[in-house]
């Protein structure tokens, strides 16, 4: 992780350029899944998932590289259902829209199982590329699937799986727009199975693997010993897999390490807390210093330069 973004040299514009560097230049393009493949070249990124666009643009500010749209939390955090399947994809192209418009970094969207069969998934590549998808997350277990770190799980056939997998790699219209298959096997087979699934997902067109619920630090190392791809660590809280550092996981040979549901915990926790202060207290006064304050949030809306444009070009006023 880079250091937090310095907000004066943070000046990008829609294509994510940077004013100060003469301008656009057609060779300085790098699409959104291109951009998520040179940044796992250079380290192993770190991606907290966004519940809101505003979270997406804090992670960007505090210098992160990517951004995760995670089903959990989408379900949860503007549904308040539980992840089972049940938003569309019309609300998660939507989702990935608002947060690809509000924020340059690489953007990556769990499908969760696509939508459907393979047929399915060709469009659910289509809309969630156009939405400004830089990769495109998609897993194997059968309708309704459950939380990967939940029992009861139940996987679709290897091959099934795979006709999904190229459905998605030949639907995409970016060849670097990325296609991550997450196996859920460990959970609910073994991790041989894991591992053989694997292999049948890359040779299907995989471009990364994001293996599921591993549950010790020696299936974590063996897995990046056996699988020769970009490999993503889900670092979910509260669940089967041991909670392992960022230099372990490099070490090991992974590429991305997830922190899907972090903020929203934390965000929550915090949110029961001031509830209980504001009823027992009668007033906020006690919680000012752990807020963020209007000018901070403001900061982070570059509000200024709305008022800015409008002053300058459309005959605002401002304040
Ligand atoms: C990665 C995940 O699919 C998600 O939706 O973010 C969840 C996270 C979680 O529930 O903790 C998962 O199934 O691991």
């Amino acid at each position: 992780m880079a250091e937090p973004h310095d907000h004066e040299n943070c000046d990008h514009d829609h294509d994510g350029h940077d004013h100060d560097q003469g301008g656009f230049h057609p060779d300085d393009y790098a699409s959104p899944g291109k951009q998520l493949r040179l940044l796992i070249e250079d380290s192993t990124i770190q991606i907290p998932g966004a519940p809101n666009a505003l979270f997406a643009r804090l992670i960007q500010r505090m210098g992160y590289d990517a951004v995760y749209l995670s089903g959990a939390v989408f379900s949860a955090g503007v549904f308040g259902l539980p992840d089972v399947g049940l938003f569309t994809l019309t609300e998660l192209a939507q989702q990935t829209t608002y947060l690809t418009r509000t924020m340059t970094l690489p953007v990556i969207v769990d499908a969760d199982t696509g939508f459907g069969e393979a047929m399915n998934v060709e469009r659910t590549i289509v809309e969630l590329e156009a939405a400004g998808a830089a990769a495109i997350q998609l897993e194997d277990q059968v309708m309704p699937k459950r939380c990967g770190h939940l029992s009861g799980k139940t996987l679709v056939d290897v091959e099934a799986m795979c006709a999904k997998i190229r459905a998605a790699s030949g639907a995409r219209s970016d060849p670097d727009t990325v296609i991550i298959a997450r196996t859920d096997a460990r959970g609910v087979t073994n991790i041989d199975d894991a591992i053989a699934r694997a292999h049948k997902y890359l040779a299907a067109g995989a471009d990364w693997i994001f293996p599921e619920a591993l549950a010790t630090p020696e299936e974590f190392a063996r897995f990046a010993k056996e699988i020769e791809a970009p490999l993503m660590a889900n670092m979910t809280e509260f669940g089967k897999s041991p909670l392992l550092s960022l230099d372990d996981l490099a070490g090991m040979g992974y590429s991305a390490v997830l922190y899907p549901v972090t903020l929203l915990r934390v965000a929550m926790k915090a949110a029961e807390a001031a509830l209980a202060v504001l009823a027992t207290e009668g007033s906020q006064e006690s919680l000012l210093d752990l807020m963020q304050t209007r000018e901070e949030l403001y900061d982070l809306l570059d509000y200024q330069d709305f008022e800015e444009r409008d002053r300058a070009h459309f005959g605002g006023s401002g304040n």
